[in-house]
């Protein structure tokens, strides 16, 4: 079965279909803002699909954004479902078939399966016209570079295409495939990347009183930053301060004279990030005056908002998925993941949800493998709750 000859029939993708999408996406992945062919081989899949009530729109602020509106066929409002294309910078430790064939990358978050089910919807209603109007959103650049708050502040969901509220699913690798979760209120962290450039002065090993090492340096700002978390945050609010990637010298005998630190920022409330943020800046140029060095501090936090799930559309779309005997439902704890869905959901109401996929392994681990099982009861569960969201008057 040929990508760009799924046979589409008037139904809805099938299992088999879905399965060919998902594993030609999952050979593809592609790193923020560079998704080009991750764009062509959504727009190739979804030019198979019927056209009548489609309307295909391009963000021109953000090329490689995919949106589809739905045209309903007596629209009293237009829902919204959004799914994240993007990949991440790792290399693939999995022996498949359908591995990654892009050196370094890989859908070690799901993104594939995100796509694929928002295909699965898509194809369901391009030939069973809803009744509201539906935008699904192929979003570029969640793991980096907010694309979810580029896209809003483009003003492409603004005018004829305002939502009115606005749906997500995440991949969970601890949950039994095809398990739903989800939670009233906060489902995600906010997140702040960390990035410092240590500048001191290079020399000898031998030598250490003619140099100023930003090994020293860095390692004692990296340890301080542990304070944090475990003495400045509340413990029954929570934070995660991690650095996950540091790097500096360049020989056993060299004193480096640079360095550099990557990390990120976890909180669940807005005033904790804030407070980390504080005590970031505050220890870095403690640092700086004790090192006597300089030490180029950037705190990003863009458009990744705690994911707030509002609190009306979630009650309904829980009273659904439990009421309904085919759908496995549990009520979720709050995760430190984070999520540019978070700025989408700062300006839409709408709400996340967990999709669970049985992985060993877990999301951003190069032997992240989602049990796809999942795709489809995915597909049936939203094409359920739309359909049955679309029958409410209010
Ligand atoms: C679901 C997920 O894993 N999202 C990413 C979002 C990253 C936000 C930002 N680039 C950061 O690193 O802080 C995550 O790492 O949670």
């Amino acid at each position: 079965m040929l990508i760009d000859d799924l046979q589409v029939t008037k139904e809805c993708l099938t299992a088999p279909q879905l399965l060919t999408i998902r594993r030609y996406l999952h050979q593809i992945p592609e790193l923020a803002l560079q998704e080009y062919e991750t764009s062509e081989t959504l727009k190739t899949i979804i030019a198979q699909f019927d056209q009548q009530y489609l309307e295909v729109i391009t963000v021109p602020d953000l090329p490689t954004a995919v949106l589809v509106k739905v045209q309903g066929k007596n629209a009293r409002r237009t829902l919204g479902y959004r799914t994240d294309i993007d990949a991440l910078a790792v290399t693939e430790d999995n022996d498949l078939a359908f591995k990654s064939i892009h050196p370094g990358k890989m859908h070690a978050c799901g993104h594939d399966i995100h796509m694929t089910v928002a295909l699965g919807l898509l194809s369901y209603f391009a030939s069973h016209q809803p009744t509201d109007n539906i935008i699904f959103i192929f979003q570029p650049a969640e793991e980096n570079f907010a694309g979810g708050m580029r896209l809003y502040q483009s003003g492409i969901l603004s005018g004829p295409n305002h939502i009115d509220e606005l749906y997500a699913l995440h991949t969970n690798p601890d949950l039994a495939a095809g398990t739903i979760g989800c939670r009233n209120g906060t489902l995600f962290a906010g997140t702040t990347e960390i990035h410092a450039e240590f500048t001191g002065i290079s020399g000898h090993a031998a030598f250490p009183h003619q140099a100023n090492d930003m090994v020293v340096a860095l390692s004692q700002w990296l340890v301080q930053l542990q304070t944090i978390v475990a003495r400045n945050v509340d413990p029954i609010k929570g934070g995660v301060v991690t650095i996950g990637n540091v790097s500096a010298g360049t020989a056993n005998n060299v004193i480096a004279g640079s360095a550099q630190a990557h990390g990120t920022i976890r909180a669940l409330q807005q005033d904790t990030i804030d407070l980390i943020k504080m005590r970031v800046e505050a220890i870095t140029m403690g640092i700086e005056a004790s090192f006597g060095c300089q030490i180029e501090l950037t705190l990003n936090q863009d458009g990744y908002f705690p994911v707030v799930n509002e609190s009306k559309i979630t009650q309904r779309f829980i009273k659904y998925v439990e009421n309904n005997p085919e759908i496995k439902y549990i009520e979720t704890q709050p995760a430190m993941t984070g999520e540019d869905f978070g700025y989408l959901l700062s300006k839409i109401p709408g709400m996340m949800f967990w999709l669970g996929v049985d992985s060993p392994a877990s999301l951003h681990s190069s032997k992240y493998v989602a049990n796809e099982d999942a795709i489809m009861t995915a597909v049936k569960t939203m094409i359920g709750f739309i359909e049955s969201r679309m029958k409410e008057e209010d």
